[in-house]
């Protein structure tokens, strides 16, 4: 979606035609939240009613779900533009849920076939889980019978049939348990993962004070996808999951690897086991059961618990806010484009992008995973779930095999291996330790030794250098900051002589930098002076990890999903500062050097008013139609109003002036209070995002490397190769991750400012707005057509 050249009212479909402001008058849109609630059904619900309104229709709520379909009556509230004001931070959903046994059946249907045709409502949001998009896909299926069989009863006219033949049906994904093929995630799981990975920290603590072991249940009736990326991301020991259970002989497995983790001087264990989980005959594993074999086969010192609806609720996370809203806004344009030939279907994350998907594929192959687990086909139950479940699946278990007992420091690990260097350059960000983590066990497995440089190019002159064991790493998945130290200032440019009689003491044959830009320009640097120094013809490559997320070839870099949800989060706190207090506008300075993704993003999910970028020039006509637009918002009930400010959005439009603007233009109206938020954007408790990607990444590199180094291994047994193509940078373009030449990507960047030219988040700022809107008689300019 975007708008469209110089006429800002339009705003243009995913099928590229052109929407005005208002194209859809008077036609009936109803939504509603089914099933388990889940965090971001708000913000979802949210931008359908904004979206809806933007377009021309008339929204109607539907409330207690499919409850409220069949019962009618005061469950039909027509939405207005301030019904669904701040609530885009509050987890569950605000027009409620249920599960719906009358429904299921056909008089259930038959009523709330009956109370939409009533009130002219034949377009229909549903946001829910699997069992909620099945029952609309048969709710639909069925619609042309139960208008033939509601005429025959005299429910409904002849006429009434007619102008409601056709049923639109758009569906949302919304559950925590991520068990709906056809989408990468679903509204609520990334927040579920957040809280669950709040308990595993804390269980963590007390685990290792008293050195015990712990069993957490976590939900996923049917989908073990939360307990196997919180295993991950968390260094479990164990996950039992419904889609892969253990071998039979998993009571010995398990004592095993906790009697070998003890003797490597592990204080506690953690496994994790999923509500469904199943052994090979289909059986239920429980915790108790885990618990058993545990004291059994070790005697441990051994607790369970049970997380249960914790999971479901608190806050939503930054990324669940702006997927309900990107999906919600999708689903009405989706709906207003269906023809009545159209299939319905659900809207859905590939990659960064929102896509429309056939209901029907999506619930067909959500079912044939049920069948696959029926039948036992583990593989084929896996498999359907998807590539994302397949990769941490796949990921969780090398990182597993990695662990002891295979494998220890005092095994006679071969010496004879690549000497892989790794060193962070750059601020430090969320992530980092997980990428190391990951990256310093894999290299042992295969026999590498990793030196680890630390604080960047500055210890690397210094021979802070050191050979990285197993034990280091354990434990940095869940760190922030940045264990190796890094350094942003020293690059090796100026230094290169040094730097090369470095790689040539250390005998390095790899380079593996984490880092932000800086650490693109290093690797650039030494890729440059290849011709000079032979020592840089080694296979070298960046992991993108900064939360200014200004890497040039990454649409993501490790660390912005932590700093996006440090932002939403304090952003909440502030705004509720001022609960009780007269209206109050806060501005809100964040960081991000000239990229204004954090300032654009956490915006988005804190319902901001309006957020000022680098990127899209702004002056005092810009700043005048705000603040009076927002003094407008205030003469009409809003309490607060909360503007972000990137730290370099503009020289002399600083966040002082923009404070002292508002504060003035605002007398009698509001009263404005100012925020820089500084590094506590950069730290906190890595994100489970974050961590997953971090390791994730770090794999990826691994496989590169290694095959890098083999191939351009010499005779004499050292590396050397000169082509582009070994020196790079992996990033994460659309849905998949790429490995770009340094020296490619240098035409993608702005060099004033450090900033990619192409930035794919940019075409969320029209979205941004229209959903902050509130005066129709305010339209605002798109930073595309500038
Ligand atoms: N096959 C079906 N036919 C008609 N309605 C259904 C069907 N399956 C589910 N529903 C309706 O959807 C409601 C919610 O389904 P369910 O309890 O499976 O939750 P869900 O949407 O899968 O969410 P979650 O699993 O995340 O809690 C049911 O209570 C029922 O009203
Ligand atoms: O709230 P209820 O009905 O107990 O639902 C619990 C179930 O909901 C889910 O969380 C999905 O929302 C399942 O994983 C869990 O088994
Ligand atoms: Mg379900």
């Amino acid at each position: 979606m975007a708008f469209v050249g110089d006429r800002p009212d339009f705003v243009v479909g995913r099928e590229g035609e052109e929407i005005k402001r208002d194209s859809y008058k008077d036609q009936g849109i109803a939504v509603f939240t089914s099933g388990g609630d889940s965090q971001g059904m708000n913000a979802a619900v949210r931008a359908v009613v904004r979206m809806g309104l933007y377009v021309g229709c008339r929204v109607y709520f539907i409330k207690e779900g499919y409850q409220g379909m069949c019962d009618g009556g005061d469950n039909f509230v027509e939405a207005s533009w301030v019904s669904v004001s701040g609530i885009i931070h509050k987890g569950g959903t605000v027009i409620g849920s249920a599960r719906c046994m009358e429904f299921r059946e056909r008089p259930g249907k038959l009523k709330a076939a009956k109370n939409l045709i009533k009130r002219g409502i034949t377009n229909l949001v549903v946001i829910g889980g699997d069992g909620s998009l099945t029952g609309a896909h048969m709710f639909r299926t069925m619609w042309a019978d139960l208008l033939e069989e509601l005429l025959k009863n005299g429910d409904i006219s002849e006429a009434e049939k007619t102008k409601h033949s056709h049923l639109n049906i758009v569906g949302l994904v919304g559950s925590i348990d991520n068990d709906f093929c056809g989408t990468d995630m679903t509204i609520g799981t990334d927040s579920a993962l957040h809280r669950i990975m709040e308990c595993c920290d804390a269980i963590s603590a007390t685990a290792y004070s008293h050195q015990r072991c712990f069993i957490m249940e976590v939900m996923g009736r049917h989908c073990g996808y939360l307990a196997l990326v919180a295993g991950l991301t968390s260094e479990a020991d164990y996950v039992f999951i419904p889609e892969n259970p253990p071998p039979t002989n998993w009571h010995e497995i398990l004592g095993d690897r906790i009697k070998s983790a003890r003797a490597m001087g592990h204080r506690l264990n953690v496994i994790i086991v999923a509500e469904g989980a199943i052994d090979q005959d289909g059986n239920a594993i429980s915790c108790e059961m885990v618990k058993k074999v545990v004291v059994d086969e070790t005697g441990m010192d051994t607790r369970i618990t049970i997380l249960g609806h914790v999971q479901r609720g608190g806050a939503p996370s930054g990324f669940d806010r702006v997927l309900g809203s990107r999906m919600g806004a999708e689903a009405v344009l989706a709906l207003m484009e269906a023809t009545p030939s159209d299939e319905p279907c659900v809207i859905s994350l590939a990659g960064n992008q929102a896509v429309r998907v056939p209901l029907m594929q999506c619930v067909l192959r959500t079912q044939a995973v049920t069948k696959a687990m029926a039948e036992k086909n583990w593989a084929e139950a896996c498999a359907l779930r998807g590539k994302s479940f397949l990769h941490n699946l796949d990921n969780y278990n090398k990182l597993i095999s990695l662990k002891p007992p295979q494998i220890t420091e005092d095994a006679g690990i071969a010496r004879d291996g690549f000497n892989m260097g790794v060193m962070h350059v750059g601020s430090p960000c969320c992530g980092m330790n997980a990428a190391v983590m990951a990256y310093v066990r894999q290299c042992i497995c295969r026999h590498d030794v990793v030196k680890g440089i630390h604080d960047g190019f500055e210890g690397l002159l210094e021979g802070n250098v050191e050979e990285m064991t197993w034990s280091q790493v354990t434990g940095w998945v869940g760190q922030g900051g940045a264990f190796l130290g890094t350094n942003r200032t020293c690059l090796p440019g100026p230094n290169l002589p040094k730097v090369a009689e470095a790689f040539r003491t250390h005998k390095l044959d790899s380079l593996l930098i984490i880092g932000g830009f800086e650490a693109y320009q290093a690797i650039l640097q030494l890729y440059e002076a290849r011709g000079q120094y032979k020592e840089f013809c080694i296979p070298m490559c960046v992991i993108p990890a900064t939360i200014n997320n200004d890497v040039p070839g990454s649409d993501l870099c490790v660390g912005v999903d932590t700093a996006v949800n440090e932002i939403t989060e304090i952003c909440d706190r502030i705004r509720q500062s001022a609960q009780g207090s007269k209206r109050r506008v806060f501005v809100v300075e964040t960081m991000g050097g000239y990229c204004g993704y954090l300032a654009t993003i956490a915006g988005m999910a804190g319902g901001a008013d309006a957020s000022y970028i680098f990127e899209e020039p702004f002056g005092v006509e810009e700043l005048q139609r705000d603040v009076r637009h927002m003094a407008t918002k205030m003469n009409e009930g809003v309490q607060r109003g909360l503007i972000l400010r990137n730290g370099y959005a503009n020289s002399n439009y600083s966040t002082e002036f923009i404070s002292k603007l508002y504060s003035e233009e605002g007398k009698g109206i509001f009263t404005v209070r100012t925020n820089v938020l500084g590094h506590m954007q950069q730290g906190g408790s890595p994100s489970v995002f974050d961590r997953n990607m971090g390791t994730k990444m770090a794999q990826k590199v691994i496989n590169w490397m290694s095959e890098a180094m083999r191939k351009n291994r010499q005779t004499d047994g050292s590396v050397h190769c000169e082509s582009r193509q070994t020196a790079v940078l992996l990033g994460l373009r659309t849905s998949k991750y790429m490995f770009q030449p340094v020296d490619e990507l240098k035409s993608a960047i702005d060099w004033n400012h450090h900033l990619p030219k192409d930035q794919w988040w940019l075409k969320l700022r029209p979205l941004k707005a229209i959903l902050a809107e509130h005066k129709e008689d305010v339209i605002y300019t798109a930073l595309n057509n500038k």
